[in-house]
């Protein structure tokens, strides 16, 4: 079909040479360019149905009259003016009569089964009723010099329209038309309009027009693309208009002032999640997360960035010794966190619970660039500080994390968890999830509470007791309700408790039951209590009153997640609780992995006593050191010495005196075994700095001893207790959670300091 096609063309190529004389089309030529032959009528008869005469320089085609039967004429670049013979071709489907010189618009017979026809590139001027042409399907009208589009009304199988090139200033006349195509290209268009009721219009073609806003397009939902090149487009905002359209994935701003927009990509790609084509370029996936990440951060990005900026300062600060740095990373610093909704009752429950165990727990004090309320305390509910402060504190690597919440700045700052940890206490603060996703990217480990309402109105009611609040403000509180709630539904394990918190007083005795269990405190009671009963109370090697104090009830708070090793063996708590620990986290063995234990603890057995240096020995060892003698336990609880003049011993000295903080220490350190993350053993007591030398602890004195300036370690391998032990007499009881201790800055060396910080 083609060839013949092809070969028609050339043919007809010689006959232009002869009509380009007169312009008159001829029956010679009709011959050349006339092909598919069909039957009509009763069968018997045939006819050609397709003539295609381009580029001929036609002017006269009058002689088409008698072709009849014509179905598809195509006529362009001729001279034609006058296409009245259509009249007489009432079968006629296809018109292509562009590149001409016809004015007048439609002025033939309506063939009844007209579907096409193509006037682009003439001379006509206005449009007039096609009420008649009931089936035209397409309509191309391009390069003509329409003002005005009309007549179109009753053409209710059109399409495809277009109008490019015209004179239009305004969209008219479109009605509720079936349009899955329109193209206005290169019009005097200055705003959309008329084209509400096009809800079948797929592709939009309004490039080369003055338009400056894409309001008009809001119901557009079937659209797909839309093409919006060279016009005057200024504001990204204006995106908004078809942030609806769920199905436009091409859209093209191309030479419009919002280009110019900082972030414009990213931002019209963050407001049209669905495009897959931009200004021509398909848009990636590395541009969707980006603009998601730039103006709409999911938590944990948000998180990700607060956390690198205050590491970031922070490593640009001279580096210090913490008070709360990881004796090991077995055994963190322990804090509690309460949070929770705004005005969920946390920082109430948070204050009573320091109150009450003071003497483990004590308030972590954050800053706030919002103004106190009546009754609040600088020092003592907030330090309260200027954005300025907050933000030149920010740039010094004080915070530890930092939110925005309800307009204003929020931050836990080292020093405030310093505080607290210089007292040999455990942080407890309170926060918003915000602060929860950035806390829990540090090393801190806290344990997490959360405080939920269950019933908004009771809720809603707390609040407005307070009568601090705005109603947006409640609003915003109360719709959080639904982001912890989720959190905590999507996230197992991220909370490590979910209390209710409706009624605060229940909500108390939850989270004080919570938090005794936590310190491990019902055991020891309980303990206390088989100790008062039976009749020798010295089984234990314990006295009640003389119950562990601080130290290490406060390292308990992270042991159900780390290891038990900075527990007193010796305590009965300890042993229940340790016993407790390795049921959960080794629930049941196959005799593999026991035997696979087996001998990784041999191997480390032996790297200690030097018999092997082992790979394990290999991980713990650093630079050459000095001769150190060192003790250690067995795992049957014997003593030995052991001198770490060769590589071996230098690398059993470093699993068995680790002491990172060895030079400011006094402490006797405990002795610990850490083999490929399975659990750890303690093979000896801790020793507190304020130990006398006749405490009862076995082998303290050679502990003592051992423990040399030494540095064979490995970062955080310290093994002291957790925190320093409290002073005694540090402070009154009454009110220990809210006055942070005037203390020397972290850094200064001083009695029981920790690791270096990075
Ligand atoms: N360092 C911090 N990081 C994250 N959130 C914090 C921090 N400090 C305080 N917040 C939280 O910010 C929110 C606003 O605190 P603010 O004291 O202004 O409000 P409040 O109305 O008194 O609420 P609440 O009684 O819950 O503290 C509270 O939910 C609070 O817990």
């Amino acid at each position: 079909m083609e060839v013949k096609q092809m070969s028609l063309y050339k043919r007809s190529g010689k006959i232009k040479q002869h009509s380009k004389k007169d312009g008159v089309l001829t029956a010679e030529m009709i011959s050349n360019s006339i092909f598919q032959l069909g039957r009509f009528g009763t069968g018997l008869q045939h006819s050609f149905y397709i003539l295609s005469l381009p580029s001929h320089s036609l002017s006269d085609i009058s002689v088409l009259c008698s072709y009849v039967h014509l179905q598809k004429l195509e006529l362009p670049h001729n001279k034609i003016q006058d296409l009245s013979c259509v009249s007489h071709m009432p079968y006629l489907v296809v018109l292509d009569a562009s590149y001409n010189e016809i004015s007048n618009f439609f002025e033939f017979q309506p063939p009844k089964n007209l579907k096409e026809v193509n006037f682009a590139h003439n001379r006509m001027t206005k449009m007039r009723d096609l009420s008649a042409y009931a089936s035209l399907t397409k309509l191309v009208l391009d390069y003509n010099s329409f003002s005005e589009i009309s007549g179109l009304e009753q053409c209710c199988r059109l399409t495809h329209l277009s109008l490019a090139h015209n004179k239009i200033s305004r969209i008219s006349g479109l009605g509720g038309l079936p349009l899955t195509h329109i193209c206005l290209r290169g019009n005097h268009l200055e705003k959309i309009e008329g084209l509400e009721h096009l809800k079948s219009l797929q592709v939009l073609d309004l490039s080369q027009n003055r338009i400056t806003s894409l309001s008009g397009l809001e119901n557009l939902h079937l659209l797909g693309s839309l093409n919006l090149e060279k016009n005057l487009v200024s504001e990204i905002q204006e995106c908004k208009h078809i942030h609806d359209l769920l199905l436009l994935r091409d859209l093209s701003l191309v030479e419009n002032p919002v280009q110019e927009q900082p972030d414009y990509k990213l931002a019209v790609i963050f407001l049209l999640q669905h495009l897959t084509v931009l200004d021509q370029e398909a848009v990636t996936v590395e541009e969707k997360v980006s603009s998601v990440n730039m103006y709409d951060p999911p938590m944990d990005v948000v998180a990700a960035r607060d956390h690198i900026t205050h590491l970031v300062y922070q490593l640009m600060q001279p580096q210090v010794l913490y008070e709360s740095t990881l004796p090991s990373a077995d055994s963190p610093y322990p804090m509690l966190v309460l949070t929770g909704p705004r005005g969920c009752g946390k920082r109430e429950l948070t204050h009573r619970l320091c109150q009450e165990f003071n003497e483990y727990f004590a308030y972590g004090i954050s800053h706030t660039t919002r103004g106190p309320y009546f009754g609040e305390e600088n020092g003592l509910d907030y330090h309260f500080v200027s954005e300025e402060a907050f933000q030149s504190m920010i740039h010094t690597g004080k915070f530890i994390q930092t939110i925005q919440y309800g307009g204003h700045s929020y931050g836990l700052t080292r020093d405030a968890v310093e505080d607290v940890a210089r007292e040999g206490l455990a942080c407890c603060v309170h926060m918003e999830l915000e602060g929860v996703f950035s806390l829990k990217k540090t090393y801190f480990e806290p344990r997490y509470i959360l405080l939920i309402p269950t019933q908004a109105e009771k809720y809603i009611g707390h609040l407005k007791a307070r009568g601090l609040y705005t109603q947006a403000q409640m609003d915003a509180a109360v719709s959080r309700i639904e982001l912890y709630a989720n959190t905590n539904r999507q996230r197992p394990g991220f909370f490590d408790n979910v209390i209710p918190c409706d009624d605060w007083e229940d909500a108390y005795k939850t989270l004080r039951q919570a938090v005794k269990e936590y310190l491990l405190l019902e055991e020891q009671e309980e303990g206390e209590n088989n100790n008062r009963a039976s009749p020798d109370n010295t089984s234990t090697g314990h006295n009640p009153e003389e119950k562990p104090l601080s130290p290490v009830s406060m390292s308990r708070l992270t042991l159900t997640s780390h290891s038990a090793r900075a527990l007193d063996p010796s305590d009965i708590s300890y042993r229940s609780y340790f016993t407790k620990i390795q049921k959960e986290l080794h629930p049941q063995k196959s005799s593999t992995e026991l035997a696979s234990i087996r001998r990784r603890e041999q191997l480390v057995r032996e790297a200690i006593v030097g018999k092997s240096p082992g790979v394990y020995s290999q991980l713990f060892k650093s630079s050459a050191q000095p001769v150190v003698s060192s003790v250690h336990n067995d795992d049957s609880g014997n003593l030995f010495h052991e001198d770490s003049g060769s590589d071996d011993s230098r690398a059993s000295s470093a699993l068995s005196v680790p002491s990172s903080a060895g030079a400011f220490s006094d402490l006797a350190e405990p002795l610990h075994v850490s083999v490929m993350g399975h659990a750890s053993e303690t093979l000896k007591d801790h020793v507190p700095s304020s130990q006398t030398p006749n405490d009862p602890h076995p082998g303290a004195d050679q502990l003592a001893a051992a423990v040399s300036p030494c540095s064979d370690r490995r970062p955080g391998s310290n093994v002291k207790p957790i925190l320093p032990p409290i002073p005694t007499g540090r402070r009154t009881p009454a009110a220990p959670s809210l006055s942070p201790s005037p203390s020397p800055k972290p850094g200064v060396e001083e009695e029981g300091n920790a690791n270096m910080e990075g």
